[in-house]
């Protein structure tokens, strides 16, 4: 499924149904902040309108001059007093208790995401660039919708109890006040509700430069990519392409804010307007003897109250609007089909053998890959598979492990066709070697052990392996043996020790030992598992696999013809199929693809002057 069609499952949900399930997952990761934030919020809304109401009768006391009661100040003075304390006290809780609650929420947001990009079996998706995108927009929107919801929920809750305790006031002060404060706020609601939409936008252009310039710092920090930094003088060309498109997302940020600072500028000047209005009329009923001194402080509290509860709304109301769509991502990636639905048949130990039957593939709509594969490969025999730079030999591994389906054609383990399998379970019935292999920034054990991770403590098991890939002897000689951290990037997490950083033959012999880790596994998948070996390396290595893959299903991918040279069939890929098969010794009878291919290697390693 490409990103366009995950974009048009999300505009599925509408506004009210993504803020019901932002509510949901804010209330389930933290039930008792949620119910605490509420209460002080209903606290915190009414105390303004009972300070309003103590500065009220405070200043009419005052104004009566000698004839004021001192008890009767000191009373109302102690009162305010507490309700400033009140308030103080309420915005330091809740803000301790708003960071709780974020936290807790950003956690399971995590925790929800990443449990469903772990269930993404294939690797379709991860190669998909607006997939990407979506995946980071997801993060980013997941973590703040929840927090928006609720507090527009408690925003509403303060400005309902705010406007009700100060809107009596302005009725019973001037009538027509409550009226243009609220006509105000309706042009105000759809400004912000546009800047919103804007901000989505402008958020939704920016994800994939902020991926690319993510990119571009890594790789000049990266002690992996450091070495052909410098060399090549890339380091200058990679900051200013990261500078650019940092530059270019504000930029869009920019434009949005721009836009915002002029619209709220006039909805400032006409709210100011409005209250310079409803200034003029109070003081005009002050000096007419209708209103007194005390009034005017209730009015202009009330007036400030009202209006700050009505632009709160009007305010989270934008912000809310633009949280909720990029939720929307995230509710997008939760519900993603998954790419390779995956079988329930039990996985049997295989017994005949492996066969791809007329496989075509291709990556997307590219061009074909495989057209029309068919190989066997029985039970306990070794088949070697060569072919040119991007024949398809790695693709025919992936397709082995279910990392993407066939287009056509079928792929069988006795016969079954592995899409019935258990996923999960097939993948654990084969031990493979990546021509990518990954270098694990973490210990030697663990990089060894995460092959078959039940036994990732099982060191026995691991020195076993480690040993049959000879790298044992190496990591026995580290200062913290298969404890050292493999890493440069990264302090060894107990010692705070700089970890250690190995060759590429050794990191290779490493990725071949954490391949072995399985024991019972039915197949075994070598995709150039010696490239990077040294001669006496590879010369016993070869002999070791040999022993190992005695009795099992493998399927062997290298470019060194001798050492497929033992394998029980050989076979060649060529334009999409394959071309020759047959053991060593047929296909150099043959004199056809294979052996052209192996004399021409050969030759090369033979000593003209020997030769001669
Ligand atoms: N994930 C991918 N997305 C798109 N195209 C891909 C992908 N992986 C490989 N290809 C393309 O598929 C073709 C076959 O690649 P593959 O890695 O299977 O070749 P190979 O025979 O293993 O080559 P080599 O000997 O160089 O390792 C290549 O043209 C490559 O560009």
């Amino acid at each position: 499924m490409s990103g366009g069609d995950n974009h048009v499952a999300g505009r599925r949900h509408s506004q009210l149904r993504l803020a019901v399930k932002a509510l949901g997952l804010g209330w389930r990761a933290a039930r008792a902040e949620t119910l605490i934030l509420l209460v002080l919020t209903c606290a915190a809304a009414a105390l303004p309108g009972a300070a309003a109401w103590l500065g009220k009768l405070l200043l009419d006391e005052l104004a009566l001059g000698s004839a004021a009661t001192m008890s009767r100040v000191t009373t109302l003075v102690v009162l305010a007093g507490v309700i400033a304390a009140m308030t103080a006290a309420i915005g330091h809780v809740s803000g301790l208790v708003e960071l709780r609650q974020r936290h807790a929420t950003s956690i399971r947001v995590t925790d929800q995401l990443y449990r469903r990009v772990n269930a993404i079996s294939g690797l379709r998706h991860f190669e998909d660039p607006s997939f990407l995108d979506q995946l980071r927009l997801a993060e980013q929107g997941a973590q703040g919708a929840p927090d928006e919801v609720a507090g527009f929920a408690r925003e509403t809750v303060r400005s309902v109890v705010t406007l009700a305790s100060f809107a009596g006031v302005l009725i019973v002060i001037w009538p027509p006040m409550a009226l243009l404060l609220i006509v105000v706020a309706v042009p105000a609601t759809l400004v912000h509700l546009h800047i919103a939409r804007l901000e989505v936008r402008a958020a939704e252009q920016a994800t994939g430069r902020h991926r690319r310039r993510a990119f571009f710092a890594t790789m000049l920090t990266d002690p992996r990519a450091a070495k052909e930094i410098r060399l090549f003088g890339l380091g200058r060309v990679f900051h200013d392409r990261m500078i650019r498109l940092q530059r270019s997302a504000a930029g869009l940020e920019l434009r949005v804010a721009g836009r915002t600072a002029v619209a709220q500028t006039l909805l400032t000047t006409v709210g100011a307007a409005v209250v310079g209005l409803g200034g003029l009329v109070v003081a005009r009923g002050v000096l007419s003897g209708r209103l007194t001194i005390g009034d005017v402080g209730l009015f202009g509290a009330a007036v400030a109250g009202v209006q700050g509860a009505l632009f709160g709304m009007v305010f989270k109301t934008g912000q809310l609007t633009s949280a909720l769509s990029l939720f929307r991502s995230f509710v997008t990636v939760l519900e993603t089909p998954a790419d390779l639905p995956s079988g329930r048949r039990t996985v049997p130990p295989l017994r005949i053998g492996i066969e791809f039957r007329d496989v075509w593939f291709r990556y997307g709509t590219g061009a074909w890959i495989l057209s029309g594969v068919s190989l066997v490969v029985p039970h306990g025999t070794s088949v070697g598979l060569v072919g040119a730079n991007g024949a398809g030999k790695s693709t025919m591994t992936k397709l082995l492990c279910r990392f993407y389906d066939p287009d056509r054609g079928q792929i069988l383990w006795d016969g079954i066709d592995i899409r019935e399998f258990d996923i999960e379970q097939l993948r654990s019935r084969i031990q493979a070697t990546f021509q990518d292999y990954m270098n694990f920034d973490l210990t030697a054990r663990e990089n060894i052990g995460i092959g078959d991770i039940g036994r990732v403590d099982d060191r026995a098991r691991i020195r076993q392996v480690a040993e049959m890939a000879q790298i044992h002897e190496m990591i026995s000689g580290l200062p913290r043996q298969y404890d050292a951290m493999l890493s440069r990037a990264f302090l060894d997490e107990e010692t705070q020790e700089r970890g250690v950083l190995l060759s590429g033959g050794q990191w290779q012999r490493v990725a071949l030992a954490r391949s072995l880790m399985r024991e019972d596994a039915d197949l075994l998948i070598l995709d150039e598992p010696n490239s990077g070996l040294d001669v006496v390396a590879e010369h016993s290595i070869h002999h070791t696999l040999h022993q190992h893959r005695r009795g099992r299903t493998s399927l062997l991918v290298s470019h060194r013809l001798a050492a497929l040279r033992d394998a029980d069939l050989i076979a060649v890929l060529v334009g999409g199929r394959i071309a020759e098969r047959g053991s060593h010794d047929v296909l150099m009878a043959a004199d056809g693809e294979y052996a052209g291919l192996f004399r021409l290697q050969a030759s090369g390693y033979q000593d003209e002057r020997v030769a001669g």
